[in-house]
């Protein structure tokens, strides 16, 4: 059947099904001389002519699938199974589980894909499969980078046994990929119902109580989050969706994790941190207008989001808990002296990048225990923020405004889980949340809330 839409790779280059053909073929003679070698990651990988990893992941079943693409798009990761599956039972496991990335990897240049929740525990309800941290090394990669496009494959096992299984299992699954098939065809998908888990009523109360908070001093902001589950009268394909969120979000980072037949997916236009070597960036991101009908309406919200005082003040406070908390970990920070504006499809965002070097033995546990969760998806002060979230918020965060991203013993890079939704078949729950600070007004921060799910809205209805 002709879906009308793009095969994987291009038909217009008739001779890359060979060139694929003759990758894999190179992967599987390499995996064959492959010995059991006790905890010791093998890695293969093969350049590949260039693939669509998304509409390639669609066309795979071989979970547990996952896909990363960072902001300035000099990574992308796409993977199929796991090679190693690394969970954390609480905030308190985060650093072994770190340490045991880097460990595994040693010298190989691979990538574990995965993140961690809100509240550093395991996720409850519509979460509950999800551990509060969960990192996997895919069994099969494709990736692109300044190098180009590569296929590449990981091994890892604790015995002989369990070594010739996952051997026998890895050159199945790399017999099945296929590359110059078009995806399954999908129906179209149409939102059957909308629930919404916070009203506007409902809303304007809790910003309500946390403005007395605010106004009682012993609190500076609150992010206030809400959940609208969707039900589609088709199962969501995943991929074909994130592709579609992806072409509207050019400055995000776009992420999907597959786990038990759910996906945990979103495309968020800010950075918790990236690390490459010692060089490490953060960013303060945070204050929200709409974009303008016209490029004048556009310049004049823009010149608001800039001087507006309750806007400067809501980014001001993760700006300086951004640069407090980085402080101690780095000998040079580096940062502009205004605030710039990013510019997305439907809203815009201050923004304030701080890059530094690390000092000797800092570590990305220290990063992500010390800035995650910033101001700009808790609050301040973090411990306050959070009690008044647990108590407020009628339904779990889980992974939403957790944090996602990839970790390497040279690169490491997490993206604030934000613009993103768990789906299950049929079923899909967006994720929203708003910074309260004083002056914040309840229609406002509303509108604020709505516009940040439309682009999500938009890329699942087509
Ligand atoms: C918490 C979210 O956005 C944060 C990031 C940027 C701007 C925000 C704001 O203006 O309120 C939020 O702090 C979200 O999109 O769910
Ligand atoms: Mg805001």
């Amino acid at each position: 059947m002709d879906s009308g839409r793009p095969p994987v790779t291009s038909r217009d280059t008739p001779a890359q099904g060979t060139a694929h053909d003759r990758a894999v073929a190179d992967l599987l003679g390499r995996i064959k001389n492959w010995q059991f070698r006790d905890g010791t990651l093998l890695r293969a990988s093969v350049p590949l002519p260039p693939v669509d990893p998304l509409l390639w992941l669609q066309a795979h079943e071989q979970p547990p699938r996952c896909y990363w693409r960072n902001r300035d798009h000099t990574l992308t990761l796409a993977g199929l199974g796991s090679a190693c599956t690394l969970e954390a039972r609480s905030e308190a496991h985060y650093a072994a589980v770190l340490h045991r990335i880097n460990t595994l990897i040693g010298d190989e240049d691979a990538f574990f894909v995965g993140g961690v929740s809100f509240d550093g525990r395991p996720g409850r309800e519509a979460w509950a499969r999800f551990p509060a941290a969960l990192f996997v090394l895919p069994a099969i990669e494709l990736r692109q980078d300044e190098a180009g496009c590569r296929l590449a494959v990981n091994l890892w096992a604790e015995s002989q046994q369990a070594f010739m299984r996952e051997k026998t299992r890895l050159i199945t699954a790399l017999c099945q990929l296929r590359f110059d098939a078009d995806p399954p065809w999908e129906p179209p998908v149409r939102i059957s119902r909308r629930e919404d888990h916070m009203d506007f009523p409902a809303c304007a109360e809790h910003i309500g109580a946390i403005l007395e908070r605010i106004a009682g001093g012993s609190l500076r902001k609150a992010v206030l989050a809400r959940r609208v589950q969707l039900h589609l009268d088709t199962p969501l394909p995943v991929f074909t969706t994130l592709r579609r969120l992806r072409a509207g979000s050019t400055d995000s980072f776009c992420f999907a994790l597959e786990r038990d037949g759910q996906f945990y997916m979103g495309c968020s236009p800010e950075r918790l941190f990236s690390r490459i070597d010692r060089h490490v960036c953060t960013e303060s991101l945070a204050g929200t207008v709409r974009r303008g009908e016209t490029p004048e309406e556009d310049r004049r919200l823009e010149r608001l989001l800039l001087d507006d005082p309750k806007l400067v003040h809501e980014h001001e406070l993760v700006t300086r808990y951004v640069h407090d908390q980085i402080a101690p970990w780095v000998t040079r920070a580096e940062t502009p002296e205004h605030a710039g504006v990013v510019k997305l499809d439907r809203i815009q965002h201050r923004y304030l990048p701080l890059c530094g070097t690390l000092r000797p033995g800092v570590m990305d546990e220290q990063l992500l225990r010390t800035l995650h969760p910033t101001p700009a998806v808790c609050g301040f002060p973090r411990r306050e923020a959070r009690e008044l979230i647990l108590e407020r918020e009628p339904v779990p965060r889980g992974w939403y405004s957790g944090t996602v991203g990839v970790v390497s013993p040279r690169h490491s890079e997490f993206a604030v889980a934000i613009r993103s939704a768990l789906v299950e078949g049929n079923r899909m729950m967006l994720y929203s949340g708003v910074g309260i600070v004083d002056g914040s007004r309840p229609e406002a921060e509303w509108n604020e809330l709505e516009a940040k799910l439309e682009t999500l809205l938009c890329a699942v209805e087509n």
